[in-house]
């Protein structure tokens, strides 16, 4: 990011979550508060149960009814802010596959097996947008051109089973880019592959970050992530954010004793 200037496109101010389940009440997230900027990949690092995926679910509105939020959660479109808090179920509806878009761990959360993987990118493009099915078409697959799938015209006929698990995920990226998404929560995208098919992946968002300034939200818990990809880190433990910072910092300084134990509890590689 050194030397671009940071144009903010979703800032999260004093988010809390609770869950009340009969007389039980479980604060997920604390008033937790950051920023993504156009073209940034901010990592959310924690342990489970910590509140990462609370996080990103607020902000999809895809937490459970019983959930009480409070806080803001602003989009910044057209130079404008909108809290999406704010919005009704079908406007948040209609931000979610277009500004916003998610890439979950296992793409087959979001690859329905009886379609073919072109006929799922095409209904996420008409979903959002007033196009001809062969216009759709066109836009999917310049989508799995820009998740880098091989021979898309082809494999736009095939059926998910088909695919190996990387390109699976590179159909679940097409999905997620074919509204041309200002921002991209990623919750774990490399957790079910293996390490070669996980750093072609990572590249992968790194092109979809510089080529097309999308601002990535990337929930991991795998610090040698975090050091590949991203720009800023949010440490997050207990429904707080306990730390942040640009990667360096955070690998080099830490600050708060839970970022050292992160960072010590990391595997180390035995040298030869
Ligand atoms: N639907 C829910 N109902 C009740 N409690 C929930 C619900 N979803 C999450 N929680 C609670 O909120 C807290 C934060 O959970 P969250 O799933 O965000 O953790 P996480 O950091 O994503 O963990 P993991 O890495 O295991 O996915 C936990 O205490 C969890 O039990």
């Amino acid at each position: 990011m050194n030397g671009k200037t940071l144009s903010p496109v979703l800032t999260v101010n004093n988010l809390s979550v609770s869950f009340h389940i009969e007389k039980e009440t479980v604060e997920a997230l604390k008033g937790i508060s950051f920023e993504i900027n156009r073209g940034e990949i901010v990592a959310l690092v924690g342990e489970s149960g910590s509140g990462k995926s609370v996080t990103c679910y607020s902000i999809l509105d895809l937490l459970p009814n019983y959930a009480e939020v409070k806080g803001e959660i602003l989009l910044h479109r057209d130079g404008k802010k909108v809290n999406i808090l704010g919005l009704s179920k079908n406007e948040k509806r209609k931000i979610r596959g277009d500004f916003i878009s998610m890439i979950f761990q296992e793409p087959s959360a979001v690859l329905n097996p009886l379609f073919t993987v072109g006929n799922q990118i095409v209904e996420a493009i008409l979903a959002h947008r007033d196009v001809s099915y062969e216009q759709a078409k066109d836009i999917a697959i310049d989508a799995m051109k820009k998740a880098h799938i091989p021979d898309p015209e082809k494999r736009f006929y095939q059926y998910p089973h088909e695919l190996s698990g990387g390109l699976k995920q590179r159909v679940a990226i097409a999905i997620a880019v074919a509204n041309n998404p200002e921002v991209i929560l990623a919750d774990e995208p490399t957790t079910a592959l293996d390490v070669t098919v996980s750093a072609q992946i990572l590249k992968l968002f790194r092109i979809l970050k510089d080529e097309m300034g999308i601002g990535i939200l990337l929930i991991t818990h795998d610090l040698g992530v975090v050091a590949e990809i991203a720009d800023r880190v949010l440490v997050i433990y207990k429904g707080e954010i306990v730390e942040r910072g640009d990667v360096f910092k955070i690998f080099d300084s830490p600050d708060h004793p839970y970022t050292r134990k992160l960072l010590t509890s990391r595997p180390v590689l035995p040298t030869f």
